[in-house]
Formats: C-alpha cells, sequence, structure tokens
C-alpha cells in the first residue's frame, strides 16, 4: 500500500480537464432536452459536439455558459466547479459561445462593442481615444484585421465572428463555443476560419464545435462527442470514427450515405418561370427559364448575386431593369404578399429576421401563409389550423410537444422545419428555397430534400440556392453565378471537382 501511495505521488497528476458536464439534466415541461449527460474537453483540442435536430446540443450550450442551470448535474472548469449562476464576470473569464445569431450591437463601432459596459476611462468619463487604442491593441492580439472605428454593422459575418472570438478572449477566457460557425460562410471563409481556428489552438485556445456539416468535423476537430436524444451516446479522437460510424452513432441506425446525382430525363414540360434580362447591382442581365417540375440550383460565392436574384423571385427585393414571368403573367416585384398569392414558396436565408415569428406557436408559423384559407373571411378555425399544423409536423418529422408550442421552444433545425411547413403550405407553383438545410441534421436533410423530388412530380419548379453540394444534387441543372453574373452551367450527373470550380472562378 505504502509503495504504491509513493509512486502515485511521483507520478505527476494528470492535468485536469478544461471544461466537464457531468450527469446534467434539464427538462423544459414534459421535454426532457438532457438526461445524465456528459461532456468532457481537455486544453488545446478542437471538440466536435454532434447530434440531430433536437438532441440537446443547444441546450448543453446553455449550461456550460451559464445562462440557465442544470436541474441537476455539474459544470466544473480546470477541475473546478463553475462560477455561481448569474456571476456573469466568473463566467466571462472561462467560457464564450460564438453564435449564429450575432450578439454584435450594429449600431455601435467594433471598439464600443470590445468595450461595452467596460469602458477604460477615470471617474466615469469615457476615454474614446483610449477605448480606440485599446481595441485596436486587442485587435491585433489575435490577427483581426478589423478598423476598431467602424459602425459594427459594416462587418461581413466572418469579420463579426473574428470580432467576438477577440471579445471572448479580451475576458480571459480560453475555451470558446462555436455554435454553427460555418452555416453563413461560404468555402474561402470557411477555409479562413478553420485557419484562425488552428492559429488560436496553438496560442492555447480550445474550441467546441458544433456543426451538422461532418466533414467540418473531420476536417477541424481531434475528438468527437455525439448525443442523440438527450443523452451522451460516444466520445472518441475523430480519427478512430469512421463516417458511417459517427452517423450510425447520431441516429441509431446503420447510415445509407450513398445518394447519386444521377442523370435525369429531360423536363419536357412547359416554360413556368422566365426570367429576361434582369439586373439590380448585384446581379447583371439574369436571364433563365424554369420549366413545370424542374429543378434548378443556384451556386456561387456569398457575393455573386445568387441570393439576391432569389430575393428578387420571391417579392423581397426590386430589380432595376429586367422582366420576370410566372405562367405568363408578370411577377409582383417588392411585394412578398403578392409574389405568395400568385403561387410563390420560399424559404428566406435568415430564419430569425425573415422566417419565423417566436411568440406565435409551431402551429400559427407553420400555417401563417394560408391563414385566409383555414376558416370564412379570414377567420381562422382553430380546428383547421390544429389539422393543418398537424399534417406539416407529421410531414416534415417535426420534434415538437405539439402544434401550440412556441416555436421558439424547438431547436434550431426543427425552425428550419417549420419555416420549410410555411412555404409548402401554400401550394407553390415556384418554390424558391435559399440554404434550406441551414442547420439541419443529416437525416433530416434527406427528408427535406425527398420533399423537393415529391412536389416535383405534381408540377411544382424549384429553384434551390445553397452553400451545399449536398442541397443541390436533387437539381436537373445547377446554375453558377459568379461576380453578379451566370457564368456556367452543369446539367444532373455533375462530380464535385468541376462545380467547385466553376463557382471559384477557376476551370477544371
Ligand atoms: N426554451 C425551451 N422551451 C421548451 N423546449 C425547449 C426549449 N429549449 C429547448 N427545448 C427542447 O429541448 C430539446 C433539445 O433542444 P436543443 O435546442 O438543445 O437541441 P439541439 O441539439 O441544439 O438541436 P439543433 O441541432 O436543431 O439546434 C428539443 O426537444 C427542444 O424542443
Amino acid at each position: 500500500m505504502i509503495g504504491s501511495a509513493a509512486a502515485a505521488a511521483a507520478e505527476p497528476a494528470p492535468a485536469p480537464p478544461l471544461a466537464e458536464a457531468v450527469g446534467v439534466s434539464k427538462r423544459f415541461g414534459s421535454t426532457v432536452a438532457l438526461a445524465d449527460a456528459r461532456l468532457t474537453v481537455v486544453p488545446g483540442e478542437s471538440h466536435a459536439l454532434v447530434g440531430r435536430n433536437g438532441a440537446g446540443k443547444s441546450t448543453l450550450v446553455n449550461i456550460l455558459t451559464g445562462i440557465f442551470p442544470p436541474d441537476s448535474g455539474e459544470v466544473r472548469f480546470d477541475g473546478e466547479p463553475a462560477p455561481a449562476p448569474g456571476d456573469r464576470d466568473g463566467w466571462r473569464a472561462k467560457v464564450a459561445c460564438v453564435y449564429q445569431k450575432s450578439t454584435i450591437i450594429p449600431e455601435l463601432t467594433v471598439a464600443e462593442n470590445l468595450f461595452i459596459n467596460r469602458q477604460p476611462g477615470t471617474r466615469g468619463v469615457i476615454g474614446w481615444k483610449r477605448m480606440r487604442r485599446e481595441a485596436a491593441e486587442l485587435l491585433s492580439t489575435w490577427d483581426v484585421q478589423v478598423d476598431p472605428a467602424v459602425p459594427a454593422r459594416e462587418l461581413n459575418v466572418q469579420d463579426r465572428q473574428f470580432v467576438e472570438i477577440a471579445r471572448a478572449l479580451s475576458f480571459g477566457a480560453r475555451f470558446i463555443i462555436l455554435d454553427e460557425p460555418t452555416a453563413q460562410l461560404d468555402k474561402a471563409e470557411i477555409e479562413r476560419l478553420f485557419t484562425r481556428m488552428r492559429a488560436l489552438e496553438e496560442s492555447g485556445v480550445t474550441f467546441l464545435f458544433i456543426s451538422h456539416h461532418l466533414q467540418e468535423v473531420y476536417e477541424v476537430c481531434q475528438t468527437v462527442t455525439v448525443f442523440r436524444d438527450a443523452r451522451w451516446i460516444a466520445t472518441e479522437p475523430v480519427a478512430d470514427l469512421p463516417r458511417a460510424a459517427l452517423v450510425e452513432a447520431m441516429t441509431g441506425e446503420a447510415a445509407d450515405l450513398g445518394r447519386s446525382t444521377g442523370h435525369r430525363e429531360p423536363v419536357a414540360a412547359g416554360v413556368r418561370l422566365a426570367v429576361d434580362g434582369l439586373s439590380d447591382g448585384a446581379f447583371e442581365d439574369i436571364s433563365l427559364e424554369v420549366r413545370r417540375g424542374e429543378v434548378i440550383g443556384l451556386a456561387g460565392s456569398s457575393a455573386s448575386g445568387k441570393i439576391e436574384l432569389a430575393e428578387t423571385l420571391v417579392g423581397l427585393r426590386k430589380p432595376h431593369t429586367g422582366t420576370a414571368t410566372l405562367d405568363g403573367r408578370p411577377l409582383p416585384f417588392g411585394d412578398v404578399r403578392k409574389a405568395m398569392a400568385a403561387g410563390i414558396g420560399f424559404v428566406p436565408r435568415d430564419r430569425h429576421a425573415q422566417g419565423l415569428v417566436p411568440e406565435l406557436s409551431v402551429g400559427e408559423n407553420a400555417t401563417m401563409t394560408i391563414s385566409d384559407r383555414l376558416g370564412p373571411l379570414g377567420v381562422i378555425t382553430p380546428r383547421r389550423l390544429r389539422s393543418a399544423a398537424a399534417e406539416a409536423i407529421g410531414g416534415l418529422d417535426i420534434k415538437t410537444q405539439g402544434p401550440d408550442q412556441p416555436v421558439n421552444g424547438l431547436s434550431g433545425g426543427n425552425q428550419q422545419k417549420v419555416v420549410m411547413a410555411r412555404a409548402l403550405a401554400v401550394e407553390p407553383n415556384l418554390l424558391v428555397l435559399i440554404n434550406p438545410t441551414a442547420g439541419v441534421d443529416v437525416k433530416s436533410k434527406e427528408a427535406l430534400l425527398a420533399i423537393v423530388d415529391e412536389i416535383r412530380e405534381r408540377g411544382t419548379s424549384v429553384i434551390i440556392i445553397s452553400d451545399e453540394l449536398d442541397d443541390l444534387r436533387p437539381c436537373d441543372r445547377v446554375l453558377v453565378f459568379l461576380h453578379g453574373r451566370i457564368t456556367a452551367e452543369h446539367a444532373a450527373g455533375w462530380n464535385d471537382h468541376e462545380l467547385v470550380a466553376s463557382i471559384e472562378g477557376v476551370s477544371s
């Protein structure tokens, strides 16, 4: 005994985990969001947290950042109990999360955002000059090339993320959670983010990386933890867990990853959408046709003009010149309601700002586009709302307590499905989907894209705008945008290399 105790004493104790959640449980009403879940993150690694929509990832992040406490279980940092609830400074010194939805205040400058509520100054007088100088120092320490004097609203998504990371580091935290950080980034920006993550890792920063893009997990993380149905399922070195095994751990079912692009029969039916010479600054002189039942994809970098064109078709923007007709009738530009009445359904790029009304129920959100059809004289009868909503919930496998649950109680991916349900509710002739699978898990992605195949059979034309190659696979053709113009067209059967090369503007 004495000998072994002496030997044990001679060995250096292993460093405690940087962050740890043990036996954590959390309920929301009757929903179990976490059941005896756990996570151990060691210093210096990038650790992925993956799971299907509603698996409990965001709930764990909220607990790990002190936003709310668990019902039971414990969080520790560096082997010490987490700060007391409400001790914001204590938590901020340990951990920060960069969310998809920015916490930066757009009206304030970058410097003000960095030093909000802790402006350098004396006796309450804010030292603006000093604040700017310190902001510049802080940004340069972390190699963030942003002017501290510019209003934050002028930052692109990527620079905003880098500023948020620098702000977190300035509070002393060396554990940064990135919640779906690549969702709004194009390929080049994602590479820049990963390069920055690797550099920060070398300076002693540890990341918890949440993503539904599993290839990113393999690219940037060393360890992965899988949650399923509120429970911890596995923690493994990424290198030891092939993709099929990872998907199996997430879904509980053997993975079927094969989905080919295949050649399709040419679509012979008549023209549904005809666009002629459309320009608006973001895109120039765009002409295209989409036939009944045809599915076309629009690909290109984030500044290529593809999203602006889609937003023009659905009535969110007005073009400077050009025309577009749907089934021979002019499209009502700049008026979403009229566009919907004309037979256009759409999934917008930002479900928070353009998609959902958070206080309303799942049922109300899913059916708000057809409220005039759910009862006489625009009065929605509860029975019809419920049955329309139940259909949407079943059809899209939305994980919810029921149609009456407020939509802001749903996980991010399930909210996205509600947005899809809303678009489908109008039984559109043209469905425009902007990044439709953003935040949607690997299985639900397949279900959403299967719906595209289903509705095309009924003659609905579909335009899919996405940065994800998988989203473009159901398309008959993919049009590539570069600097506001269509520069290439790829028929079904394209290979990834070719398509990526034309998105990047290089020949393959
Ligand atoms: N504030 C809330 N009120 C009611 N239920 C909630 C609330 N927050 C989360 N839930 C429920 O808890 C469960 C776990 O949700 P959570 O957001 O943690 O999932 P997730 O893994 O982050 O999903 P996603 O990948 O879709 O973002 C879901 O069933 C969700 O509906």
